[in-house]
């Protein structure tokens, strides 16, 4: 990947006003609804194309090694998944943080680790800081002790996310203008939207595309025929897999599945998905070079 501009720059801004309308016109159980589809369908197959990196990036062919890549995978993300039934505050600060984390590394090539942290910061904490209500009704779901320490703090976290950024932003050598627009409107959704309609227009209109595109360019996936096929096996199966945990997860309430499907599912597959990333990754160095000045 080289420093061109970001692709899927104005997805963004169009789900910002999709998730905008929703959140005004629709209920809330029209937006749980978007919240699950939005997930499987556009925020799964970013994820799904792993396979496909192990295979070229790290000469995972064959049944053996495929076999054993699957297995390391499912896993992770089973480890990951253990933590939510014995300590769900201390595992959903740790899922706030490398998801902080992850998020960031979408512009870590450009802004460099601190940019990245600040950014990514920004993306988790703003909702928290600026609804905190709103927010704190849904974690509670996830977390039924407490949201915890980081959630009380995120003001705090939101203001060094942002100095982290603008440093970022002042060391980079070529930042795009999507790396200042795009934390002005998370900023903007996180005020004016509910946080799960802020969370489907960042996560399906710009996280996932974003990532996805990318990859499946550095991976020669040039057309949308061969992206198909190298994302569908793994999207399918995490449905299915999500299929397997659905009898279960209805003896609560809808709301309640939906909610604890997408974000502990989500935290569970983000834990493979991200030490995969890290072994593939070209070495990427602390900060860009040739550093401008702000
Ligand atoms: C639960 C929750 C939030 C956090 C969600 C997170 C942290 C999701 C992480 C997803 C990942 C890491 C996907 C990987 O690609 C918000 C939006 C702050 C507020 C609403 C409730
Ligand atoms: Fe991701």
């Amino acid at each position: 990947m080289g420093m061109t501009a970001p692709v899927g720059t104005w997805l963004f801004p169009m789900g910002l006003v999709v998730m905008l309308l929703l959140d005004r016109l629709a209920g809330e159980t029209a937006l749980l609804l978007a919240l699950a589809a939005g997930v499987a369908v556009l925020g799964l197959p970013h994820g799904a194309l792993d396979p496909e990196v192990a295979r070229q990036r790290l000469g995972v062919r064959g049944f053996a090694r495929s076999a054993i890549f699957l297995l390391g995978y499912l896993a992770l993300g089973l480890a990951a998944l253990l933590p939510w039934w014995h300590w769900p505050t201390l595992a959903l600060s740790v899922f706030l943080l490398y998801s902080a984390w992850h998020f960031g590394e979408d512009t870590g090539e450009r802004l460099g680790v601190a940019g990245a942290l600040g950014y990514g910061l920004l993306v988790v904490f703003l909702p928290l800081a600026l609804q905190p209500a709103a927010s704190a009704a849904v974690l509670a779901y996830l977390a039924p002790g407490g949201p915890g320490p980081l959630f009380h703090g995120a003001g705090w976290l939101c203001a060094a996310g942002a100095a982290l950024l603008v440093l970022g932003l002042c060391r980079a050598d070529r930042p795009q203008p999507s790396d200042w627009r795009d934390p002005l409107l998370l900023l903007l959704g996180a005020w004016l939207l509910a946080p799960l309609a802020y969370f489907v227009a960042y996560f399906c209109f710009l996280h996932s595309p974003r990532h996805l595109l990318e990859t499946a360019r550095a991976l020669g996936l040039h057309d949308w025929p061969s992206r198909l096929r190298a994302t569908a096996p793994a999207t399918l199966a995490t449905w299915a897999l999500a299929g397997l945990a659905l009898p279960w997860l209805l003896q609560q309430s809808a709301e309640s599945a939906v909610l604890q499907m997408v974000f502990i599912g989500l935290a569970a597959l983000t834990v493979p998905h991200m030490v995969l990333e890290s072994l593939a990754a070209p070495r990427r160095g602390s900060s860009p070079e040739g550093q401008s000045g702000c």
